[in-house]
């Protein structure tokens, strides 16, 4: 069964375009310009009941935009969704009790009152029975730790303490589907991991689907058996996280340092008909991703070095986290990472 299915979703929005100067304030005033901004770009995806998939992408992706869109928030421009079987801005109500989510930034909880107070609260929004409640609740504040924060208010909570509180808040309804936004932003290695641990069992024992939005690619490491990668509002990869590692991270980077300045294009004529991504840090230094074997590093190192004049030149390895930098980086890489 498919927790998530999205088929050509996308949505725009409007941006105010404000003109220059006194005299474009003043045009602005009587006829406002518009540029439309496309978060989400044509993005088709389908999650089965009880997957964890890493959603990520750069800063600006459309991440978050997705994520509105699955949680009911937004309403695409065009495109299809079903979250557990639900148009999710259609059928609010009944749809937000078969689902939780974490925003790492925002707060569900009330900030002045217990959090144990919250949870009552939260209790009776989801509509969730006294007696579910009371087994859910003792499942979550000992496998959370739950037990000496339930009666604190949230703004005396560090952030830690705070982030599995949330957590709970957000599973006290036993949902099917858990939408996770940055869950480990700024803790500590500690409690990453034990959130990291938490939500294995969860998804182990009750089958949760989980779509985790992060940074933290260790976050990815330790939980996502796939990675659903975001660049300008496309996805550019859908697939497992070995894979991708084992395709990209056969990648090197060569960083060719010159005796005198040189421009990117030139470089990048010189390889030309490669499968490779230039970058330049000054003009005297420049990088070059080679992705795969394909392209193969001494074809690209001949024909620099035959031509330009070098000072020194290294070969670099990379790990995940560079994989995905370079990914990010090089426009070019979209299309060539289809599996
Ligand atoms: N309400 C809005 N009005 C206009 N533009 C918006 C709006 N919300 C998002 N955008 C734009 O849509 C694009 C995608 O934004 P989105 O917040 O989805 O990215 P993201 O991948 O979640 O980024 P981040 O990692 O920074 O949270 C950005 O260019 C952003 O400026």
């Amino acid at each position: 069964m498919l927790a998530i299915d999205v088929k050509n979703l996308t949505k725009q929005f409007k941006a105010q375009r404000n003109r220059e100067g006194v005299k474009g304030a003043l045009k602005d005033l009587f006829r406002r310009e518009y540029n439309e901004i496309t978060a989400v770009d044509d993005i088709s995806f389908q999650i089965p009941k009880g997957e964890i998939c890493g959603y990520i992408g750069e800063n600006g992706a459309g991440k978050s935009t997705t994520i509105k869109m699955l949680t009911g928030i937004l309403v695409p421009t065009s495109g299809e969704i079903h979250v557990n079987g639900f148009v999710p801005y259609k059928e609010r109500e009944k749809f937000v009790r078969g689902i939780g989510v974490v925003f790492g930034q925002r707060s569900q909880l009330w900030w002045d009152i217990g959090v144990i107070e919250s949870f009552q609260l939260l209790r009776k929004v989801y509509r969730v029975s006294e007696a579910d409640y009371k087994s859910r609740l003792d499942e979550l504040v000992q496998r959370l730790q739950l037990a000496d924060l339930l009666n604190r208010p949230v703004r005396k909570l560090s952030l830690g303490q705070r982030m599995r509180c949330e957590l709970a808040a957000s599973l006290l309804h036993n949902p099917a589907i858990v939408f996770l936004d940055e869950p480990t932003i700024g803790l500590d290695i500690v409690v990453k991991t034990e959130i990291r641990e938490f939500l294995k069992s969860m998804n182990q024992r009750y089958e949760t689907t989980i779509l985790l939005t992060t940074h933290d690619l260790q976050d990815i490491e330790a939980l996502c058996s796939r990675v659903i990668m975001l660049d300008d509002g496309k996805v550019i990869y859908d697939g497992g996280l070995e894979e991708l590692k084992n395709r990209w991270g056969k990648g090197k980077e060569i960083v060719f340092q010159f005796t005198s300045g040189q421009e990117l294009f030139a470089l990048q004529a010189l390889t030309a008909g490669l499968e490779v991504a230039w970058s330049q840090e000054n003009e005297y230094v420049a990088k070059v991703w080679v992705p795969t074997e394909q392209a193969n590093l001494s074809e690209v190192l001949s024909r620099v070095v035959g031509v330009m004049p070098i000072h020194d030149v290294k070969i670099i390895e990379t790990n995940t986290d560079d994989i995905v930098r370079e990914i990010y980086k090089s426009g070019s890489a979209k299309g060539k990472i289809e599996l």
